[in-house]
């Protein structure tokens, strides 16, 4: 089943001098899918994000998430279609330090008057899955990168969402968090069949997707998919991004 369908899509930023962001974006996306964005600095991988988010408009074709054309929206059953349909992962955690760990997983159902029990059967399951349960009653300033991040992918998952959006999730990990971050995302998606797009500079991060495409100047530029073997996906991700160009520095094929 397709959950996200991206038809001809274009951005223009109107200023004083306009600019062309995306032009004639064509993606789908199925679920069950792990797809990772990547691209150099300035090519349109925030403005696509933030138009498959629902934030911001395009300036022409069309987004389809599920059955949803969320721009046909108004804005109340937008902000319910974001919250219901959407989970979303940033590169810095976005917790809300005055909760606990458990608390701010429980954010995105507290709204919608699910029963107590039912909230604390989701939130221990996937607490397990994250290896994050004995960090659950602390607050989030007594945790480490890696959990905090752990416990914002349990977030963007409690309720189900048709498709979860990371933005530069490993962003602000070492190395060995940002394994662990991924290996669980990945589990997510095998085992649970989670559909993900997130968007990397980060070539081991992305070497966990099944599928990597690449915009360069605000267009696609190539698409790879992962076979067997993820250290060959790997070698295969920065080859495509040594064609790409953009400066050495914007992608860590080592990381810290
Ligand atoms: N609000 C805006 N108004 C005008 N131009 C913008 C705006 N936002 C982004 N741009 C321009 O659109 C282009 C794409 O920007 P975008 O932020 O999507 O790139 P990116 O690939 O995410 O870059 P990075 O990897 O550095 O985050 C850039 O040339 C940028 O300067």
């Amino acid at each position: 089943m397709e959950v996200l369908s991206v038809r001809n899509l274009g951005k223009i930023y109107k200023g004083a001098v306009s600019h062309e962001a995306l032009s004639n974006i064509n993606l789908s996306i199925e679920e069950g899918d792990f797809v990772g964005i990547m691209g150099p600095s300035g090519s349109g991988k925030t403005t696509l994000l933030n138009m498959i988010s629902t934030i911001d408009r395009p300036t022409s074709g069309d987004i389809r998430i599920g059955e949803q054309d969320p721009f046909r929206l108004s804005e109340e059953q937008l902000a319910m279609f974001r919250r219901r349909e959407l989970g979303f992962v940033f590169q810095s955690f976005n917790l809300l330090n005055t909760l606990t760990v458990k608390e701010n997983i429980l954010l995105p159902l507290a709204l919608d008057g699910i029963a107590l029990d039912e909230m604390e059967r989701r939130v221990q399951s996937l607490a397990e899955k994250l290896d994050i349960v004995s960090i659950l009653n602390k607050r989030t300033y007594e945790i480490s990168g890696g959990q905090a991040q752990r416990t914002a992918v349990a977030r963007a998952m409690i309720h189900g969402p048709k498709l979860i959006l990371a933005d530069e999730p490993t962003g602000n990990l070492d190395s060995k968090s940002a394994r662990d971050v991924m290996e669980m995302m990945d589990r997510r998606n095998k085992e649970d069949q989670a559909t993900m797009l997130l968007v990397t500079h980060d070539a081991v991060a992305a070497s966990y997707c099944n599928r990597v495409i690449f915009i360069k100047d605000g267009q696609l530029y190539n698409e790879i998919t992962r076979g067997d073997s993820q250290p060959a996906f790997y070698q295969k991700i920065i080859n495509v991004l040594s064609l790409l160009g953009g400066e050495g520095h914007e992608f860590s094929p080592i990381r810290r």
